[in-house]
């Protein structure tokens, strides 16, 4: 039976198979999303690719992508043609939970730019409803981030804020990540996006809803796609 690392670098392999030369590509962050990264710089180096830019939604990816030989361009206002990222979980919808690697907002950014977001991953990722095992991070600013906390647990938000070594996790941006709890599942997670965004303190959520366009998803018996479909954000 295949490793869980196996079946990354499987739907990684998938998924940098899309990237054509001369394209903007948005570079994701986490444990699968590296194995793209590392299939396109193995893509470049061979020849089968060139003229790619990439726009990197982590410093540890950008890291990884220039020591690939992947130009690193700014996001700007860029249009790209495509961006690939794993994810924490994935509902019947493509819809998502997202930051576990603590990359979420500078993900959401780089991947509201992109013409597809495809999504790689293991079937460990593929839950009924969003919420069912993993939690969502919340990034909030560090300035009063006790008040920003109450006002999460007020929408009924229960969880931890995030640690690192005995420390508070600190994201790329300078903030830190609420992981939270509602209950089982996350009740109507587009009412509770809605509400997340009108919070003072918080920064940007882990619900990536109507975004993914395509998945491919590895399993013991393969890599599943699942099928392209249109974006409604
Ligand atoms: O902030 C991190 C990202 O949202 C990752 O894409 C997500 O956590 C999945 O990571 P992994 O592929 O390591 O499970």
């Amino acid at each position: 039976m295949p490793h869980r690392k196996e079946l990354k670098q499987e739907a990684a392999v998938r998924a940098a198979a899309l990237v054509e030369s001369g394209m903007r590509v948005g570079l994701g962050t986490g444990s699968t999303a590296k194995y793209a990264i590392l299939e396109l710089g193995r893509r470049l180096r061979e020849g089968e690719l060139t003229d790619i830019v990439g726009v990197p939604t982590s410093d540890a990816s950008d890291t990884l992508a220039r020591a690939q030989g992947i130009e690193i361009v700014e996001l700007g206002t860029l249009e790209l043609d495509l961006a690939i990222d794993g994810a924490d979980e994935i509902d019947p919808n493509l819809d998502l939970i997202k930051g576990l690697g603590g990359a979420l907002t500078r993900e959401k950014l780089v991947e509201l730019r992109a013409k597809r977001l495809v999504i790689i991953a293991d079937d460990a990722k593929l839950v009924t409803r969003l919420g069912e095992k993993a939690a969502l991070p919340i990034e909030v600013v560090r300035f009063g981030f006790e008040s920003t906390l109450a006002r999460l647990a007020d929408l009924g938000a229960r969880g931890t804020l995030r640690e690192q070594g005995g420390q508070a996790y600190v994201t790329d941006n300078g903030n830190y990540i609420f992981d939270a709890r509602f209950g089982d599942a996350l009740p109507d997670a587009a009412t509770l996006a809605e509400r997340l965004k009108l919070t003072p303190g918080v920064v940007e959520h882990g619900l990536f809803l109507g975004m993914a366009t395509q998945a491919f998803v590895a399993s013991s018996e393969g890599v599943r796609e699942i099928p392209a479909r249109s974006r409604t954000s």
